[in-house]
């Protein structure tokens, strides 16, 4: 499933739009550009517009997040589809990003193919940095961050580094025997859709993901969809959720 339907080049060029540092001409890595960026990021999670001395071109809307929960083929991803055709989300597979990082070779790739075949959770700075780039360089401030947090690490590590916390959190509750099932079904060649993997990735979705879930629960955000059915007829508990956030989150 594609994650951003824009192409790379202009990703790329959206970059380029940042304000380099004011003591180099190059957009390379250096203490200024960086403290630029943290700038950015400040005001993209508080909403707060920089002033015109700060040198950054301003965006007035503080992203609204959601959070899409939910165990291995529960069906976060057809639905994140659906939420996306209707109200118009960046859909951020945290699954998909660490995918990305595999098949391009990245310094973390073997790392993760590994950590992914064994069912286990990517560390934290790894995953909240991928997301925290893709978050970087959208103009919709719109995000359905799908698969993430997994685990209180996870959640911990994006507050902190993001400065944010969810406004919404979808639980997408489904039995074990039918998510094995559509896993198994599912023949997009991930290589950790096979009954061994499987079973570890049900395992630690109950030891670390639903602690995430009593979390949210416990704040009120939590919105628990029963998972079962067909995709039409679990779209329609999640359409009222977005439809009463709709004019906030515009
Ligand atoms: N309501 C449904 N009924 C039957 N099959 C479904 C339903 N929703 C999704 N599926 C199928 O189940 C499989 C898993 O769905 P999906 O990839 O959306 O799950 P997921 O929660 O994103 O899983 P993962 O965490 O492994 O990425 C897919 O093949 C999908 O087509
Ligand atoms: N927050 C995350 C999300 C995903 N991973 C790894 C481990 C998962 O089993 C795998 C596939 O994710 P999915 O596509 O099923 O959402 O990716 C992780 O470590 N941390
Ligand atoms: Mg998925």
């Amino acid at each position: 499933m594609p994650v951003s339907k824009k192409p790379i080049a202009n990703r790329k060029r959206k970059r380029h739009m940042l304000p380099s540092c004011r003591s180099c001409s190059t957009h390379t890595r250096c203490l200024l550009h960086e403290a630029s960026k943290q700038q950015i990021w400040k005001m993209f999670t508080t909403g707060i517009p920089l002033q015109e001395k700060d040198g950054i071109f301003p965006r007035h809307k503080a992203p609204f997040i959601t959070f899409v929960l939910g165990g291995p083929g529960s069906g976060k991803g057809t639905q994140c589809a659906k939420i996306v055709e209707t109200f118009g989300f960046n859909h951020l597979s945290a699954g998909d990003l660490l995918r990305k990082e595999i098949a391009s070779n990245s310094e973390y790739g073997s790392m993760i193919l590994d950590t992914i075949k064994e069912g286990k959770i990517v560390p934290s700075e790894v995953t909240v940095k991928l997301l925290r780039r893709e978050m970087e360089l959208s103009d919709n401030h719109k995000f359905l961050i799908d698969g993430f947090p997994r685990s209180e690490e996870n959640r911990r590590a994006f507050e902190e580094i993001m400065e944010a916390e969810p406004d919404v959190v979808l639980f997408f509750d489904c039995p074990e025997e039918e998510m094995v099932k559509r896993v198994l079904n599912r023949n997009q060649g991930r290589v950790d859709d096979n009954i061994d993997t499987i079973k570890k990735r049900l395992k630690v979705f109950e030891a670390l993901n639903i602690p995430v879930i009593d979390h949210y629960a416990k704040r009120g955000k939590l919105h628990k969809i029963n998972a079962v059915g067909s995709e039409d007829e679990i779209f329609e508990q999640v359409r009222p959720i977005f439809a009463a956030y709709q004019h906030e989150a515009k």
